[in-house]
Order: C-alpha cells, then sequence, then structure tokens
C-alpha cells in the first residue's frame, strides 16, 4: 500500500492527514529528514511559506526534500507548498526565505493581497473529467493566495484563473479588483 507523507510544520496538515483517512490512504507527519525515507509521495500543504521554510530549516529538512522531489516522485503543493516547489519566488518578506524547488515556474507569494481579499471561485479544469469523469469543475479556495507568474516549457498547466490584464502583480489589489476578478470566472 502506498505511503503519502505530510508536511506537517505549519499550516493544514492536519485536513491533510484526515482527508487521506477519508479515502483509505495511509498518511504519514513528516516532522524530520529521516520520515521522508520509504515515502512513495509527500504533500506540502498550505500555510505560511515564510514560517515553514524558517521550520524547515531548524529541522535541516531542506536537503532531504530537495533529494525527494530530484528522485521524481510525486509532490503535492498546496498555497504554501506550491511557494516551497517553485523554481523562485517573488515578494518574499525582507531577506527572502528558501525554497525546495524543483518546479520550473514563478510565483508570487500574495499576489491576491491580504487575508482579507481571500475568495473562492469555481475553476474549469477539463482534465477532470476527461480523465475521472464526472464534473469538469473544481472549487478553488483562494487564501491569501500566491499565483504563479511564470512556467517552464515542461510544465503542464491543469487550470487557469486568468486576471484582469495590466495589474501590476507586485501591488496589492483593490476589494473591487478581486471582486471584478472572481465575477470573470462565475
Ligand atoms: N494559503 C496559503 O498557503 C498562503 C500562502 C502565503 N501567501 C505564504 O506566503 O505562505
Amino acid at each position: 500500500m502506498a505511503v503519502v507523507g505530510v508536511l506537517a510544520l505549519q499550516g493544514s496538515y492536519n485536513e491533510h492527514m484526515s482527508a487521506l483517512r477519508r479515502i483509505g490512504v495511509k498518511g504519514v507527519e513528516v516532522r524530520k529528514p529521516e520520515q521522508l525515507q520509504g515515502l512513495d509521495s509527500l504533500i506540502i500543504p498550505g500555510g505560511e511559506s515564510t514560517t515553514m521554510a524558517k521550520l524547515a530549516n531548524y529541522h535541516n529538512l531542506f536537503p532531504a526534500l530537495r533529494e525527494f522531489v530530484g528522485a521524481g516522485k510525486p509532490v503535492w503543493g498546496t498555497c504554501a507548498g506550491l511557494i516551497f516547489l517553485a523554481n523562485k519566488a517573488v515578494g518574499q518578506k525582507l531577506g527572502g526565505q528558501e525554497l525546495v524547488g524543483g518546479l520550473d515556474c514563478t510565483v508570487h507569494r500574495n499576489f491576491f493581497g491580504s487575508q482579507l481579499q481571500s475568495f473562492e471561485t469555481e475553476l474549469s479544469v477539463p482534465m477532470l473529467a476527461d480523465k475521472e469523469g464526472g464534473s469538469n469543475t473544481c472549487r478553488g479556495v483562494f487564501i491569501r493566495a500566491p499565483a504563479i507568474l511564470e512556467v517552464g516549457s515542461d510544465v503542464e498547466i491543469l487550470a487557469e484563473c486568468p486576471v484582469p490584464s495590466g495589474r501590476p502583480s507586485i501591488t496589492i489589489p483593490s476589494a473591487e479588483g478581486v471582486e471584478y476578478f472572481a465575477d470573470k470566472m462565475l
């Protein structure tokens, strides 16, 4: 039986562990480098990537995480987890933060603004219907969410969430801007 690791330093690791339990998959909380051994895949959850990076540094997890990603094992990063996996991040706190890397993309850490600009929207994911049957949409929950600004030619995009063109990526968007963006998606 496949064993899925969940990086359990900070953020929504409990929710991922319960989701794995619900579907009958064995999940293991990962806090130390040696706990990555023997895992088939890894989930890096959402949370706060700067804090998560500090904790990962404290536990000396970065080399083992890079080795895991480099070995080509499946790794799923949501929100802060995505930031961890990006080759490059912008909009970081002063002094920057360490990344695991491996996913050929540039992310903006807080693209949509502060916690108050968090939103949900229905995303079109045609591949869901093609491969899994059923609905071709998925509810996207954007909590102080990052955005992927650029991807390398080898990255396959499964869903896109368009933003109004011309908006500078570094400024924090107004509530109206986010409303406009959410309206476009509904
Ligand atoms: N929901 C999230 O994981 C938000 C990520 C957050 N913007 C960060 O910098 O880590």
